[in-house]
């Protein structure tokens, strides 16, 4: 979809080939609407609708008879006031009443009808959008993420679309009935009183060009509304995230002050839409008032003249008062489109973010959604097997070849993340990577299972490139476990097993390997227990245990752990190493290191810094040969140390 995306875009790096830098909407990046997309990014909803367009026609024709039955009741009127009034019949007034009555009910009746009509496609629209959103977002790569401020993917995800919802249900109903009101309503009118007709009307073509008037600067508000209420969905997540560091470091009040800024800012977004819609309905209801009084006036005197039957004038003013709400919802029916348009583009912007699409069959697939203008399904199926048989069991050899990156949103001018990388760890064989904070260990230990793609270079297992395998045979190949664990709510079990298929033997001795199993066993329904959201009813280390035996349960041909330690204490720590050894002998491993103790795991050790290998080797040949290395091993001297002496 053409917007002006680019230009809400992070100040950014040249990009991988792979990756695309997202939008990242922030109150300092709250962008005008793109002009003149309202159209275009309602048709875009046209997909989602199509399975239940016979539904949501039917809809539009039953609110249209509608009308027409609230315009043929003033015809009604008209002959009730000018035959049995005007006669004298009252048994004729009362069929007049009851023909009103039946046209009342049956109105109402069709309003039901229609409501129950709508009621399963709109669901089902909203539950088809949301499913899709879900599926792109866990498709996308993760420097898509890392560009995505969380509120903003939510509200996106949730808001927006209830936004979407109250357009089909409303104004993509209602706007083109009302229309058809009109030119019906217009034509009853012309034919029974030109003149006064040509009155009641008037407003009509002014109306049209508020609307245009409307547009631009309605369209540009609600954008900016919704935008401003995302930013604010990220600041209740990151209040609610971090609620611990906040209230330890007393920053409740200051971010209670940001809120209610930001708070604010919504609130006048929200403001100025409203006065915008306030005083374009106003003006409306104004000149149609003003030009049903002249005509009633006009219509009156008329009347008196004996020009007019007086049953014509009340069928004449029962006309306009059907034509009046439909003049008068106008505004609120275009805004209502307007907020779904915003609402639309806002989706589609994410869904517009490109997935990871390296494979042959990924490319293929991708593109076929593209041509066909529907959402980007992820690859089912296996690539076609033009390549080589892989080894699928047992230690890989992994090599990386002049390996480069940069993050997308780096300073361009910045140094690369990794340069010129070349490693070869040896199947079975375990290298550690230390180096200082930021020398670029966690960033080489994302690129094994393609949480990114390097820039330059290539990563090959068993001289694969696994750029070009799918992610899925990758990942099934390599597993691994971050510093800081992250635990899904559901069961300890789901935890560790997270899909992999694992009988319960083959559970257990991952949970023993974890060192996980004495502390799983003791838990109030062992490892059926449920842990709460983000796993935070269990302690750090606890969860650090999972994570392991969530990798152990795979037996992975390739672990990466960074930094499988860094929770645990010295005695669990310790127990974990052996664990880990016997683990690691199985397996070929990159163990991200800080300490001496997790580097002690390994055969042989790298030193990264400023983002390069300056030293490989064991752990001895590095103490002796490098004195960067020595200094980053050897524990701080304190000042107590010094004075005790040796
Ligand atoms: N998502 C990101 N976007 C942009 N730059 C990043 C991102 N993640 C890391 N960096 C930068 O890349 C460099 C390497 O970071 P990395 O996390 O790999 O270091 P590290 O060696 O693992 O550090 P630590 O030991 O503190 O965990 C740092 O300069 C960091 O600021």
């Amino acid at each position: 979809m053409p917007t002006d995306r680019s230009s809400s875009r992070r100040a950014t790096s040249p990009r991988p080939a792979t990756v695309d830098t997202p939008q990242r909407m922030t109150e300092r990046t709250v962008q005008s609407a793109p002009k003149n997309v309202t159209i275009r990014s309602l048709r875009r909803l046209r997909p989602y609708l199509r399975s239940h367009r016979w539904k949501l026609r039917t809809a539009t024709a039953l609110a249209a008879l509608a009308s027409i039955l609230a315009l043929a009741m003033p015809q009604v009127l008209k002959w009730i006031v000018d035959g049995p009034v005007a006669h004298r019949e009252p048994s004729q007034v009362v069929l007049g009443g009851l023909a009103l009555l039946l046209l009342g009910v049956t109105e109402a009746l069709i309003f039901g009808v229609r409501r129950r009509l709508m009621a399963a496609p709109l669901a089902d629209i909203e539950a088809g959008m949301r499913a899709d959103f879900h599926r792109h977002t866990q498709w996308l790569p993760i420097a898509s993420h890392d560009g995505w401020p969380s509120g903003q993917l939510l509200s996106r995800g949730t808001t927006d679309l209830q936004v979407i919802h109250t357009f089909v249900s409303g104004p993509r109903t209602f706007l083109p009935v009302h229309a058809a009101t009109l030119g019906i309503g217009a034509a009853i009118l012309i034919s029974q009183q030109w003149l006064l007709a040509v009155i009641v009307l008037a407003p009509i073509p002014l109306l049209i060009i508020l609307s245009y008037r409307f547009e631009s600067s309605y369209a540009e508000a609600t954008r900016r509304a919704q935008d401003l209420s995302g930013d604010l969905t990220t600041a209740v997540l990151e209040s609610v995230a971090g609620i611990r560091v906040i209230k330890g470091f007393r920053r409740s009040e200051d971010l209670i002050n940001r809120f209610r800024n930001q708070v604010r800012g919504v609130r006048e977004a929200e403001l100025h839409k409203a006065r915008l819609l306030g005083d374009a309905s106003a003006l409306i209801t104004a000149l149609q008032g003003l030009a049903t009084a002249c005509a009633l006036v006009l219509g009156a005197i008329q009347v008196a003249h004996g020009h007019l039957s007086t049953g014509s004038l009340v069928a004449f003013l029962g006309t306009a008062a059907v034509l009046g709400p439909a003049v008068g919802q106008t505004g609120p029916l275009l805004a209502g489109c307007y907020d779904g348009a915003a609402a639309a583009n806002r989706f589609f912007e994410v869904l517009d973010e490109p997935v990871v699409t390296e494979t042959r069959l990924e490319i293929a697939t991708a593109d076929r959604a593209a041509d066909t203008g529907s959402s980007t399904d992820p690859p089912t199926a296996t690539e076609p097997d033009d390549t080589p048989r892989r080894r699928t069991q047992g230690p890989a050899e992994l090599v990386l070849d002049g390996v480069c990156f940069r993050y997308p949103d780096a300073a361009p001018d910045g140094p690369p993340a990794l340069s010129d990388i070349n490693l070869r760890i040896a199947p079975g064989e375990t290298l550690a990577v230390v180096g200082a904070t930021g020398s670029g260990k966690t960033t080489l230990a994302s690129l094994i299972p393609r949480l990114y793609d390097p820039l330059e270079g290539r990563i090959m297992l068993d001289g694969v490139e696994t750029a070009s395998m799918s992610r899925a045979e990758l990942r099934s190949m390599v597993a691994i476990a971050f510093d800081e664990p992250v635990l899904f709510s559901g069961t300890v079990m789901d935890n560790v097993l997270m899909g992999a298929e694992a009988d319960a033997s083959e559970l257990d001795s991952a949970l023993r390997s974890a060192h996980a199993d004495e502390f799983v066993y003791g838990l109030a329904e062992g490892i059926r227990t449920r842990v709460g959201e983000k796993g935070m009813s269990l302690s750090g280390g606890q969860r650090q245990r999972i994570a392991l035996a969530r990798v152990m349960v795979r037996r992975p041909r390739v672990v990466v752990l960074d930094d499988p330690l860094s929770a645990l204490d010295m005695r669990t720590e310790a127990q974990i190493q052996d664990a880990l050894r016997e683990v690691l002998a199985s397996t070929t491993a990159l163990v991200i290191a800080h300490r001496p103790s997790s580097v002690l795991l390994a055969d042989r050790v790298a030193m990264l810094a400023g983002g390069r290998v300056v030293a490989v080797g064991t752990h001895e040949e590095l103490l002796r040969t490098s004195p960067e290395y020595a200094a980053l091993m050897t524990p701080i001297e304190t000042a107590a140390d010094r004075e005790e002496g040796p």
